[in-house]
């Protein structure tokens, strides 16, 4: 292993989240098995003591790639450098909480970690949100970080689209991997707009091959938006595990790139594309290379997809303005 490593920053690194990301980043599953991982985990104060009790059982796994850990509760210290920062750190939603009461509570978060970030992170930085409300926390970010290019910053709703891929699996009797090019439209939250009409299952059209429009209406795309809520039902917190896996599949991507024949969604800064306002962080499908992303340009969009897609545009535009009434933006 010659490489340099690669500095990691994650945020709320102490929680469940971090339980389980931390371990993966740890043991190669972003870089893989040759690439040295520094990781700079930030935390609130009290949370530090919880925090190198993690950090030990870091040392006590002896990962080959894991070059080195600091931790701390100061966002210029621990961004330093950053090449990939994670933040996942925020208050989360209990049981009855939509989203939108978050946004209060987690501006100030963000506001102070964009501006950190723009003031001491390496210059190919990028930065993936995973803290709820992801898009408009990566917004807050984002504009609170002018000197980073705006494509360096996205909003985790791969957890979405890897839920929407396992139920049209489950639905059609087909395997994970063949499907290929789901898509999370706009908003990571009950108004996203889960796509299976680009999709393809071993090759042929999903909604072709379902052929079952209630299906699609009432039962898969409920099922994948409201997914969040029926975790925390069921399990008292809020999904862990599969958020850190979905976390490192979407940082994975965005800097190893997607295979031919694929894309994957991201939250990211709108140019316009499919009528959705210029500036919002909205799930697009997109591809990726070397690191940037493109939206996949020219899918037909008919009158039911136009809908949903507007309404959870229009979610993110309410999201904007009531942090831009905050001073957050
Ligand atoms: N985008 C997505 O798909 C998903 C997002 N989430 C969100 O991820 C976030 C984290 O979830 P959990 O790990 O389960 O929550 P958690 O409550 O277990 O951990 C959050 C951690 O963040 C820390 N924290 C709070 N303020 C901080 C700050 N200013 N700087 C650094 N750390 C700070 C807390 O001390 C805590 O340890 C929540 O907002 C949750 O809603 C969860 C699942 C999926
Ligand atoms: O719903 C929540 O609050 C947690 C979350 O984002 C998810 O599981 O998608």
């Amino acid at each position: 292993m010659s490489n340099a490593p690669v500095k990691v920053a994650v945020t709320g690194a102490a929680g469940q989240i971090g339980y389980s990301l931390l371990f993966r980043l740890a043991s190669g599953s972003l870089l893989g098995p040759d690439t040295p991982i520094q990781l700079q985990l930030l935390e609130i104060t009290p949370a530090l003591k919880a925090l190198e009790g993690v950090v030990m059982e870091l040392d006590d796994c002896a990962f080959s790639t894991l070059a080195g850990v600091e931790i701390g509760d100061d966002p210029n210290t621990i961004f330093d450098g950053v090449n990939l920062a994670l933040l996942v750190g925020a208050r989360p939603r209990g049981p009855g909480m939509e989203r939108g009461d978050l946004l209060e509570a987690n501006g100030a978060i963000f506001t102070a970690q964009g501006r950190a970030l723009n003031a001491v992170a390496a210059d190919d930085v990028r930065v993936g949100v995973t803290g709820n409300p992801a898009n408009t926390n990566a917004l807050i970010a984002m504009t609170n970080a002018p000197d980073i290019p705006s494509e360096r910053f996205s909003a985790l709703t791969r957890l979405d689209h890897n839920r929407a891929i396992s139920q049209l699996a489950a639905k059609t009797g087909a395997k994970v991997t063949d499907i290929k090019k789901m898509s999370i439209w706009g908003n990571h939250s009950a108004t996203q707009y889960p796509d299976i009409f680009h999709a393809e299952v071993g090759g042929k059209n999903a909604a072709e091959v379902v052929d079952d429009q209630a299906w699609i209406e009432n039962d898969f795309i409920p099922t994948v938006a409201k997914r969040g809520a029926a975790i925390i039902d069921a399990r008292g917190s809020s999904s862990a595990a599969s958020a850190a896996s979905a976390t490192i599949d979407a940082a994975r991507d965005w800097l190893q790139g997607t295979p031919d024949g694929d894309w994957v969604s991201m939250a990211v800064k709108s140019d316009g594309s499919y009528g959705v306002p210029e500036g919002l962080i909205y799930s697009y499908p997109v591809t990726t290379k070397d690191g940037s992303w493109e939206i996949v340009q020219g899918l037909e969009i008919d009158d039911f997809s136009r809908a949903k897609m507007d309404a959870t545009a229009a979610e993110l535009a309410d999201e904007r303005d009531a942090v831009k009434g905050l001073g957050l933006i």
